[in-house]
């Protein structure tokens, strides 16, 4: 592989930004790539593919780089060069990049394997939790899984049509998918592209969306003509693929406390030709007192640490504290005391969450069913789904059901 320049300069810029500005991953790469018109698919693909790797890998690289937060321009170009040797890639005679040890990058390479929490770039606090939760084994497995690049799954939108004619018109694009197995309205890209400019998503025909995150809504056991609430739905995923699920019949009541992720899930809604979801913003216990007793089904996605989804959204090992993680298993604790009052008597509730930690799933669970509201639900089956076991993302997810 030859370095281009220019693009190795919007990786140090955007790096800059990462680490020393604070700035999420996802908006500098989309901010970068508008930067050349004349960059093709190639580019583009070098810098987002270069920028995530480097952030996945940011305390390993560091450590072998010996430089510390916050990163000078050079210290940025160090960890770039070490980034590019350990791909193998030729260091072309730029001034930034001269007397880099290449032979002393390897050595310190395999010296730093040897420890889990710099051969996985991970914070200390991060692999104390990880061993805690799950144990030293199934921890060291799982969090090399969580350090690989996901791969890109769509999920058909039933609505509008189905699997095999779906897979022709994006073969017709040049993007070849594939079937998997026990997951019935998922493709899987055979290369990495850029799905979102293709006609066929502009005209609502499937979503992107992880192979576990598409177990979550058919373990809600919905049918046509139900009522369900989507209590954290967020932008939607979950919320259309209900829709999709019960055939535009019934109703899918989505909520969330922040009205502008609702207004995307309303644009998303009407691409998906989703005609039963209706949107709630909870801004007071009001919206969810009125529902009270009232719901078939109810989708718990609550809010998480997201520690199963690092593979997609690498930077969250910097930008998470344990702090955050202490609130938010408090958040989850009352979201699943206050909603599944709305849960009416025989009815069924999932808890879900992207996280791998018992913390923040089957012990929140097994909390819930000991507590006052809990007594009436009994659980049915759950899933803990981790990330290399799975393939996929981390995922955890319960059936509860609400006595008669
Ligand atoms: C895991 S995300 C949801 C993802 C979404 N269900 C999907 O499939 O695209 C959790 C959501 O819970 C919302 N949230 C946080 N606190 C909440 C609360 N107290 N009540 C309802 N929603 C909440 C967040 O805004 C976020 O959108």
């Amino acid at each position: 592989m030859r370095l281009h320049r220019n693009l190795v300069f919007a990786v140090i810029d955007g790096l800059h930004l990462i680490f020393n500005e604070n700035e999420y991953a996802d908006k500098v790469v989309e901010k970068l790539l508008k930067r050349d018109k004349r960059w093709g698919a190639r580019d583009r693909g070098f810098i987002a593919e270069t920028v995530y790797e480097i952030v996945r890998w940011k305390r390993l690289y560091a450590e072998i780089a010996e430089v510390k937060e916050p990163y000078r321009r050079d210290n940025l170009w160090r960890i770039f060069a070490v980034w590019a040797v350990l791909r193998g890639i030729q260091l072309p005679d730029w001034k930034q990049l001269t007397g880099t040890p290449a032979r002393r990058i390897k050595g310190k390479f395999d010296e730093l394997s040897k420890t889990r929490k710099f051969r996985e770039s991970i914070p200390d606090w991060l692999d104390d939790l990880g061993t805690q939760e799950l144990g030293s084994e199934l921890w060291t497995k799982e969090i090399a899984a969580l350090n690989e690049q996901a791969t890109v799954i769509l999920r058909v939108n039933t609505l509008k049509t189905n699997k095999e004619k779906l897979q022709g018109i994006l073969f017709d694009n040049d993007i070849e998918t594939i079937s998997i197995k026990g997951y019935p309205d998922a493709l899987q890209l055979k290369e990495r592209a850029n799905v979102f400019t293709t006609q066929a998503f502009k005209d609502g025909l499937f979503e992107v969306q992880d192979a576990s995150s598409q177990l979550v809504s058919s373990f809600l056991d919905v049918s046509p003509g139900m009522r369900v609430a989507d209590a954290c739905a967020g932008a939607g995923g979950k919320s259309l693929h209900l829709a999709a699920l019960m055939e535009n019949k019934g109703q899918v009541i989505s909520m969330d406390i922040y009205g502008n992720k609702l207004k995307e899930l309303k644009r998303r809604a009407k691409r998906n030709s989703a005609h039963n979801i209706e949107t709630r913003e909870i801004d007071s216990t009001k919206v969810i007192k009125k529902l009270h007793g009232k719901m078939d089904r109810v989708l718990i996605d609550a809010p998480c640490s997201g520690l199963g989804v690092l593979r997609r959204n690498p930077d969250a090992k910097w930008k998470l504290q344990p702090d955050f993680i202490e609130d938010i298993k408090e958040t989850q604790k009352q979201i699943l005391q206050d909603y599944s009052k709305m849960v009416k008597p025989g009815g069924k509730m999932v808890y879900a969450t992207c996280s791998i930690l018992p913390s923040e799933n089957q012990e929140q669970v097994e909390t819930f069913l000991k507590s006052d509201s809990g007594t009436d639900f009994k659980l049915i089956e759950d899933k803990k789904i981790l990330a290399h076991q799975s393939g996929f993302d981390g995922f955890y997810m319960a059936l509860l059901e609400r006595k008669a």
